[in-house]
């Protein structure tokens, strides 16, 4: 059974041309699905729509059976913490003005505190803070230093103890480790390879590179200008009925 199911979803901004059409797919429980698209393709709004930080047009999002799409912010709030998000840049994600383990404690506070917790258990901060870093192969006394003192794969390190803290359903990974340099990219790639395992978390892994979103994903999908023109298993990635699109942008990586 899926865990989350997207249907006929379409997105326009304002009065401009139509940035999702016709988007479906569905991602199951412990699984990653891959998204690659060119830049400017409509990735970064559909992560955004499945956040539901942008309203959808038209279509369904449906997360464990709940229709998400369109809702108040209130009658939101029980859902938000299964779907979490890891983004590009994590130098904007984590207030500069506190200490690493206040920014750990922001989701559990705010979704985390009513809820029971399978893989980590919440007797204190610094404690909580120490099983988070853990988790994500750091130290635990970055806890008491500031982001600018740590480096950019310790920061994105960070941001996704911070999204497993509150053991979301799942994380959308948009460009996650774009940011770092090729050794740090391999590393989180892998940790977070670890944890969907480790935790039984599903992603929605966006980027533009082809061989990390392989590596990563058991499905994958292929946007173009908005429309998913190709969705298959990874290892149907060099057929030879690939999509023409698919094929375009295998030969840019070879
Ligand atoms: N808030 C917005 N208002 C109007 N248009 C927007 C907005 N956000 C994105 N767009 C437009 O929607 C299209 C898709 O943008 P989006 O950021 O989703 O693409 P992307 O595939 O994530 O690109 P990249 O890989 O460069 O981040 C682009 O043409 C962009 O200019």
């Amino acid at each position: 059974m899926s865990l989350l199911e997207v249907k006929n979803v379409y997105k326009t901004y304002g009065s401009g041309a139509a940035v999702l059409q016709d988007v479906n797919f569905s991602i199951g429980k412990k699984q990653c699905l891959g998204l690659v698209g060119e830049s400017g393709c409509g990735k970064s709004t559909l992560a955004r729509c499945l956040l539901s930080i942008e309203p959808i047009d038209r279509g369904s999002i449906v997360l464990h059976n709940i229709p998400l799409h369109n809702k108040s912010e209130r009658s939101l709030r029980p859902y938000r913490r299964h779907i979490q998000a890891v983004l590009q840049n994590p130098s904007a994600a984590l207030n500069p003005k506190l200490k690493i383990i206040d920014s750990l404690m922001d989701p559990y506070l705010q979704f985390g505190e009513q809820t029971e917790l399978k893989h980590f258990c919440y007797r204190n901060k610094q404690d909580f803070a120490s099983q988070l870093l853990e988790a994500v192969e750091l130290p635990a006394e970055l806890a008491g230093r500031y982001p600018h003192e740590l480096s950019g794969g310790q920061k994105q390190r960070v941001t996704i103890a911070r999204a497993i803290s509150i053991e979301p359903a799942i994380i959308i990974l948009d460009e996650p480790t774009s940011s770092l340099d090729v050794l740090s990219q391999a590393a989180v790639l892998r940790l977070l390879d670890g944890l969907r395992e480790q935790l039984g978390i599903s992603y929605l892994f966006i980027s533009h590179d082809l061989a990390a979103v392989h590596m990563m994903s058991q499905h994958m999908m292929v946007m173009r200008d908005g429309v998913i023109v190709d969705q298959f298993d990874k290892e149907e990635l060099f057929a030879a009925d690939r999509h023409p699109y698919t094929q375009e942008l295998i030969s840019m990586f070879e």
